[in-house]
């Protein structure tokens, strides 16, 4: 069975690698030639772990090739996996379905023998079936081309191990022909007693947003209560390990901080309630805007600690730690961190990034600010410091080290992983989300009123 993969980007070629990890011959594709040289070299344009190596492994025995020819992915495959992006459409929740359905057609009118077309984008429900028609009507006659849809679960920083090894399966089919396919092609997960979930194809599409609707809300839900800790005092990490304790609860996804972001999260929970809405269920779906707003309401927590242990923001010079929107992974996509450097930039702060790995992606976007290559050159100058993504580095940062490398003592915790009793009883002056800020702490001005009218729970 020869495996192709539609679009190159985080899943497709983490897909790609893994199939031919599994034993496949596999072709990637991508519209992209720049991307494809970079590819075919055995060279991977992103930061992900485990992934250089595979991709370096398989480019060089030949099992994975990549293209940008239609033609030669149609007359080639017998399974042809989509991964291409569904990003927000600009001004608006929806998802943009334009290279899904480019992708699609393409496909259709180039598939020269029986083949079957897998998803595996995060598609708004009822897209699998409106696919069927755009295959129907481009495809070959006498050619047979069927459709299924195999959302995918993978976490950047872990892509590799979770494709390989994923939580469970799950597959929209229309015939038990279809479905032995896909079998056939995750017989080794399966042979490892991975679920398998074969169902139609609304519930499988659905599964995928109803997931990572899920996972959005128990942030969402924790940084809500980190709100009323800001407000009336409380230890918002003690009341996540206490509650996650309860089974039926869990204490994954309970890390209060600066929110969710990224390429999935933010954009999969508009598109529900777009498609929601389309579908006249919008009242189902309203409570995502409520969790959209308490994530994005973090970052201007940030900003307002900010404004509060400075005085002022003005001429300010700040040092932000950790730029993507989370660590091991050089995506920069709706980073909660670079919003909130891009805040502090737009209210007058001079900001120094350092990132292990997404300086470059972050400058691409925010050419605004400073960016160095370590942690010292950031703080060196800095009279505040902000820890933004919880890489390693920075999750073993003491008090004294990181007073060995600048003069300021004021640091805020975005991602509440510093010891606050620690660093206090150093003579740091911390802010952290989801804690109150002591008047005590602050040295200037009339900033605990002020922090609390922006903060609270009615703000
Ligand atoms: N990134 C993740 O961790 C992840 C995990 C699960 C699901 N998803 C979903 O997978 C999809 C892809 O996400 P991504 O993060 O890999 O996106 P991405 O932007 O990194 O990659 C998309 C790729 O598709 C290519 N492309 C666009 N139009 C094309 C076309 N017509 N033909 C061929 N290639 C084309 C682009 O050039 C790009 O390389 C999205 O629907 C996303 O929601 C992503
Ligand atoms: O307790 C937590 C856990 C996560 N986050 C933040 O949430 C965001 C998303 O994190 P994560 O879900 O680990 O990253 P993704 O790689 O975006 O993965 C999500 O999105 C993918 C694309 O749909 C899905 O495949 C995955 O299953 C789903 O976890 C990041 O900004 C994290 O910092 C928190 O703030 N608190």
């Amino acid at each position: 069975m020869r495996i192709t993969v539609i679009g190159t980007g985080y899943l497709g070629v983490t897909h790609a690698a893994c199939m031919a990890e599994l034993g496949f011959e596999v072709l990637g594709l991508d519209i992209d030639p720049v991307r494809v040289a970079s590819l075919s070299e055995g060279l991977l344009p992103f930061h992900e772990p485990g992934l250089p190596e595979l991709l370096r492994k398989h480019v060089k025995s030949g099992r994975l090739r990549f293209t940008t020819s239609y033609q030669e992915v149609g007359a080639w495959g017998d399974v042809h996996f989509i991964g291409v992006g569904t990003p927000q459409r600009a001004g608006e929740g929806a998802a943009d379905m334009s290279f899904v359905d480019a992708a699609t057609i393409s496909l259709a009118r180039n598939i020269t023998k029986d083949s079957l077309i897998v998803g595996k984008s995060t598609v708004p429900v009822g897209t699998t079936r409106r696919l069927k028609t755009l295959v129907r009507d481009n495809k070959r006659p006498g050619v047979s081309v069927n459709l299924a849809w195999n959302p995918e679960f993978l976490r950047e920083g872990f892509a590799v191990v979770d494709t390989l090894t994923p939580d469970r399966l799950v597959v929209g089919v229309e015939s038990p022909e279809d479905e032995a396919i896909l079998r056939k092609v995750y017989a080794k997960a399966l042979a490892d007693g991975v679920p398998l979930i074969t169902t139609d194809f609304e519930t499988a599409e659905l599964v995928k947003v109803a997931a990572n609707a899920f996972l959005a809300t128990k942030i969402s839900f924790i940084n809500a209560f980190s709100e009323v800790t800001e407000a009336v005092g409380g230890d918002i990490r003690t009341l996540a390990d206490a509650i996650g304790l309860d089974v039926r609860i869990g204490r994954r996804f309970l890390n209060a901080g600066i929110g969710f972001g990224g390429g999935c999260l933010p954009k999969d929970i508009r598109a529900l309630q777009a498609r929601a809405a389309e579908l006249g269920l919008d009242r189902s779906m309203r409570f995502l805007d409520e969790m959209d707003q308490i994530n994005l309401r973090r970052r201007e927590r940030a900003v307002d600690l900010a404004r509060v242990m400075l005085g002022s923001l003005s001429q300010s010079r700040i040092a932000i730690l950790g730029v993507t929107f989370k660590p091991n992974s050089d995506d920069v996509r709706d980073s909660p961190a670079l919003d909130i450097a891009n805040k502090l930039f737009d209210e007058g702060a001079e900001v120094t990034v350092y990132d292990p790995a997404g300086n470059v992606n972050a400058s691409r976007r925010s050419p605004q600010h400073h960016y160095v290559t370590s942690m010292g050159d950031a703080v060196k100058n800095a009279d505040l410091i902000l820890l933004l993504t919880e890489w390693d580095e920075f999750k073993t940062l003491t008090p004294e080290g990181l007073a060995a490398q600048t003069g300021t003592r004021k640091i805020i915790d975005g991602r509440n992983i510093l010891e606050a009793r620690v660093w206090e009883d150093s003579g740091w002056s911390l802010g952290s989300i989801g804690r109150r800020y002591s008047a005590t702490q602050v040295t200037e001005g009339p900033h605990r009123e002020q922090l609390q009218l922006s903060s609270g729970p009615s703000a």
